[in-house]
């Protein structure tokens, strides 16, 4: 049996799959890592433990599955998170700087200041925010001694995770455009780094990777057994946007994750926010660039593992779901997981989170439910500001992710959009995306026909409730929203 195989290196663990020709999952292997939080507010991963899990796993799943013959490997990642590295030794200065990570909203402050955040925002499509990997590196140039005359001099090289697995598979030092944009580097009009946003981060063009297409091969490894060619490049959201098969403009999907990252195919040119959405390239194959609007919600899974780690009132993520079950609905009980600020639409560093309508009667139960409700609200304040900025009204959400697992959550999410939510038969969806870009690489699919036809449903939400809930829900909401905003001075 001939096998793609992906590697989907998330936030909080690596994972390698096992894909043959049907799409179907032939094996998984998972291992958790590190997070480190040096400072609160500061989110790390250790590259090199990063770079163990991943080729640990990718090891453990093919001997697992007696070695079978892997035609290519796809790589997807979590994005944004920052790695500087020497050239000559292979050693990271530094841990890399996770996409979580705010140690840089007072650099995007300081550009915002300088009337910057249009341009930027015209240019990258994103908009100024530490999230991305732009101010996280400045921060690393300006911080460690010597690095930034040292990149400048080309000893240095600059990664987001895609790159780093790269290049430790392959020596190659490359990137693709879902991963390239992410950084406030990259001009997604002309599809190349551009010198007026290096100059404005004070970034020497000699650390940036070389920007490649989604689906072609970078060069070959062998790590694993045989010569395999590294054919496939995405960021992970975009490669769960390619593994849910929304290759036509209108589709959507809907990941939740640690976070949740809701990506709306809008076709072949970039649609421009103005509802503080991000625009965003899809994928690269041949000449032909996709893009979406990109709604990304910081906290949404993690903050159910808070529930579980932080407060103990549940022992697995899974749990969540039957102690939410305990009450009939949310009796006035509000959640807003502003733990590290709010992401889109709201880009507000300064929220925190918060309960709002307790009282003696709340229980456990009401603060579960609050918080899966709470990653459904976020969903539909980035899907109605996406309906404004592209005039498409949403029909279907395809859905995956940890948290997707969650029928309360799925369903209330379904009544609260007013439109279906789907879950595919498939949900490893962002390794599927991987595997499919290496696959169409190298012949092992001929086209994205083929991934279409393999995409089936596997359960389907419909919505159920009625215009008036609903809208007292949101309305309740969207209070709680604006008294969580500006907590912090
Ligand atoms: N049944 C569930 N209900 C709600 N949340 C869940 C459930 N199962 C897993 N999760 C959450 O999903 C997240 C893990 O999803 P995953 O897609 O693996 O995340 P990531 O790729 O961001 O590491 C965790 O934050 C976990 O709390
Ligand atoms: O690793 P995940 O699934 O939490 O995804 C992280 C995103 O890519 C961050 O932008």
């Amino acid at each position: 049996m001939d096998c793609i195989l992906a590697l989907d290196q998330g936030t909080t663990s690596s994972r390698a799959l096992l894909f043959d020709g049907g799409g179907a999952v032939r094996g998984v292997a998972q291992k958790e890592f590190t997070q480190h939080f040096p400072r609160p507010g500061w989110v790390e991963h250790d590259p090199l433990e990063i770079w163990a899990t991943q080729l640990e796993v990718a090891r453990e799943v093919l001997a697992r599955a007696g070695n079978p013959r892997v035609a290519a490997i796809g790589i997807t990642n979590q994005r944004e998170t920052t790695v500087l590295w020497d050239r000559a030794t292979g050693e990271p200065l530094a841990n890399a700087i996770v996409w979580q990570d705010r140690r840089t909203t007072g650099i995007c402050d300081e550009l915002r200041a300088q009337g910057l955040a249009n341009f930027f925002q015209e240019r990258t499509g994103l908009v100024l925010d530490a999230y991305f990997s732009g101010t996280k590196l400045q921060w690393l140039l300006d911080t460690l001694p010597g690095a930034r005359e040292r990149a400048a001099r080309g000893e240095l090289a600059f990664g987001t995770i895609d790159t780093w697995l790269a290049w430790k598979l392959t020596g190659a030092h490359v990137t693709d455009p879902s991963n390239a944009s992410r950084t406030l580097l990259f001009n997604i009009h002309e599809g190349r780094w551009d010198e007026e946003l290096l100059g404005a981060l004070r970034i020497p063009a000699e650390v940036l990777p070389r920007v490649v297409d989604s689906s072609g091969v970078v060069g070959a490894t062998d790590l694993l057994g045989g010569r395999i060619p590294v054919a496939g490049i995405a960021g992970d959201q975009q490669a769960a946007t390619f593994g849910q098969a929304c290759l036509a403009p209108g589709m959507a999907k809907n990941t939740y994750g640690t976070g949740c990252f809701l990506l709306l195919n809008t076709g072949d040119r970039p649609t421009t926010s103005r509802n503080r959405l991000l625009t965003t390239p899809l994928w690269k194959l041949g000449d032909r660039t996709s893009y979406a609007l990109e709604g990304s919600v910081f906290m949404a899974g993690a903050a159910v593992q808070w529930l579980r780690d932080g407060l103990g009132i549940i022992r697995t993520s899974a749990e969540v779901e039957a102690l939410a079950r305990t009450v009939p609905g949310n009796e006035g009980v509000y959640h807003v997981p502003a733990f590290v600020g709010l992401g889109a639409p709201f880009w507000d560093p300064s929220a925190r989170g918060t309960f709002f309508g307790l009282t003696r009667g709340t229980h456990k139960g009401h603060i579960a439910r609050a918080v899966l409700e709470s990653i459904a609200y976020q969903a539909v304040e980035v899907i109605r500001a996406m309906e404004a900025d592209s005039g498409i009204q949403l029909q279907e959400l395809r859905v995956d992710g940890g948290a997707s697992r969650n029928d309360l959550l799925m369903q209330f999410q379904a009544d609260l959009l007013g439109a279906a939510v789907v879950r595919p038969e498939i949900t490893e969806t962002t390794a599927l995306g991987a595997a499919y870009l290496a696959g169409l690489a190298v012949g092992f699919w001929e086209d994205s026909g083929q991934i279409a036809l393999n995409w089936r449903p596997g359960t389907r939400f419909e919505p159920s409730m009625d215009a008036r809930e609903r809208s007292a829900l949101l309305d309740g909401w969207h209070r709680a929203v604006e008294r969580s905003r500006g907590w912090l001075d």
